[in-house]
């Protein structure tokens, strides 16, 4: 099997990076679908499938600009707004990836391995189309605020939104530490 760094999804792996600017340029919508349709294949136990999705694009992006200044504090809405409201009307599409709070332990591990499976998938299938990605965690993720303007029901997680769009700034690597510094053996 080729596994060396010069293999395609070797490559994609180590080259993808995470994108911060952006072109205003607009994403075709056929093309995000296709990603997301390849992102389907990752694993998840069981066939959950427990991923859904919430994408704002063109003006609907003033709706996710709102609901996210909304859930800040009046001091921070006061400091960022602006700054914020540009970035998110530049970046072309938001995707708010959701998953069901399964109660049970084991279901709700699986399922969170499995929607950051699908997000990777979909990164490096984005980054092979020349499109850049970064998942974000920001604090309002997690403001009921934000989650009710974007219609989160209760019982659902975000476990990320994602923006996208075509590289404005590709930045450099950041070093990652190599393996063997984290791997115990037992032979
Ligand atoms: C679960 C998760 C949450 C992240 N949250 C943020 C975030 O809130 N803001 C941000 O700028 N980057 C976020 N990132 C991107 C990381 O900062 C990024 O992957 C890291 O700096 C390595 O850079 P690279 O992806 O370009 O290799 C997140 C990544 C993951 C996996």
């Amino acid at each position: 099997m080729n596994n060396s760094p010069a293999s395609p999804v070797a490559q994609a792996i180590r080259e993808r990076r995470s994108i911060r600017q952006y072109k205003s340029t607009p994403v075709p919508q056929e093309l995000l679908l296709s990603l997301m349709n390849t992102a389907n294949w990752a694993p998840n136990h069981a066939l959950r499938e427990p991923w859904r999705f919430i994408q704002y694009k063109g003006a609907a992006r003033e709706t996710f600009t709102e609901a996210v200044l909304g859930a800040m504090s009046k001091e921070e809405r006061q400091k960022y707004e602006i700054q914020r409201r540009k970035e998110y009307m530049t970046i072309p599409v938001h995707l708010i990836v959701v998953m069901p709070e399964d109660p049970r332990d084991k279901q709700w591990t699986e399922d969170f391995g499995a929607v950051c499976s699908w997000i990777q998938s979909f990164q490096l299938a984005a980054w092979e189309q020349g499109l850049g990605v970064v998942w974000k965690t920001n604090p309002y993720m997690f403001a009921p605020f934000f989650r009710e303007a974007v219609g989160v029901a209760p019982g659902e997680k975000i476990v990320g939104v994602l923006h996208i769009g075509y590289p404005e700034v590709i930045p450099p690597a950041k070093p990652r530490t190599p393996a063997e510094a984290r791997l115990t053996v037992h032979e």
